[in-house]
């Protein structure tokens, strides 16, 4: 098992270096994970050294789309097949994406961020903080404006959630306004953010998140936390597991 560096976040080459910063985005199938990706590369490639690590279940499919969509150069996005269980990988055996996470950095290092998207799942998969420093979770409009208030340990524990294709809100009968008063109120003061691919506004504020995670990330000030284990559920190919660490 790797070294995971979970107390010591420094580059393993250069003492007193910070590595780059981990930044896990989890959340549901469809609502937005590998459009977040690609716009903080678009966002922010030009400014910091970036590589992307994807999670798919039998597939390279997020990799191939944000290769495809030219945010960063190719070989600084690497896919991880997880199998039947995305969550395992991010949260109960990270050894494949902390893998590829020190691969990607030896090879293009020293970085500044890496971003790693979880395959998506349900809405209690969270990334362990062994292979995320921290961790975006992103639930979206069309998925119904009560979702906020359905809980779990990303919505209530991430340190940052997003409700994200807000340019929906009309089509699907959801008040924007509500769904994040929701989710705040479920969130002990962590921030929320309304999100749309299409709004220049709430994507500087993404950014922003972003540079000032990274700013504590470097001075030392910026800890880890865990949002918590997942529920116990089943799956459809017929074993059913907890997640308790
Ligand atoms: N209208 C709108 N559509 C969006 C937005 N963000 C993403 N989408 C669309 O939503 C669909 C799913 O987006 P992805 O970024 O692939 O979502 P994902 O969470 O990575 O999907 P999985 O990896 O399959 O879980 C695509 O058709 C996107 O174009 C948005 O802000 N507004």
């Amino acid at each position: 098992m790797p070294d995971q560096q979970q107390t010591h976040p420094h580059h393993p080459q250069t003492p007193g270096t910070p590595r780059a910063l981990r930044l896990g985005v989890a959340g549901p199938v469809g609502t937005g994970k590998s459009s977040i990706l690609a716009t903080l590369c678009r966002e922010l490639a030009g400014e910091l050294a970036m590589a992307v690590v994807t999670n798919d279940i039998y597939t390279d499919e997020d990799a191939r789309f944000l290769r495809s969509a030219g945010v960063l150069p190719t070989e600084r996005i690497k896919a991880v097949e997880t199998g039947a269980c995305p969550h395992t990988a991010i949260r109960d055996d990270v050894s494949a994406n902390l893998d590829a996470v020190e691969d990607l950095e030896e090879a293009y290092g020293p970085l500044d961020l890496v971003l790693v998207e979880s395959g998506g799942d349900n809405l209690t998969a969270t990334f362990s903080p062994a292979l995320a420093d921290a961790q975006l979770f992103c639930i979206d409009v069309a998925g119904g404006g009560d979702v906020a208030r359905k809980g779990g340990p990303g919505i209530t524990g991430a340190d940052l959630l997003i409700v994200n294709k807000t340019d929906l809100a009309p089509y699907v009968d959801v008040d924007v306004a509500a769904m994040v008063t929701d989710a705040r109120s479920a969130r002990n003061g962590l921030p929320v953010l309304a999100l749309s691919k299409n709004d220049p506004g709430a994507i500087a504020e993404l950014a922003d998140w972003v540079r000032s995670v990274l700013a504590r990330h470097r001075d030392g000030t910026h800890i880890p936390t865990d949002p918590g284990p997942m529920a116990p559920h089943s799956h459809s190919h017929g074993h059913s597991h907890s997640h308790d660490s």
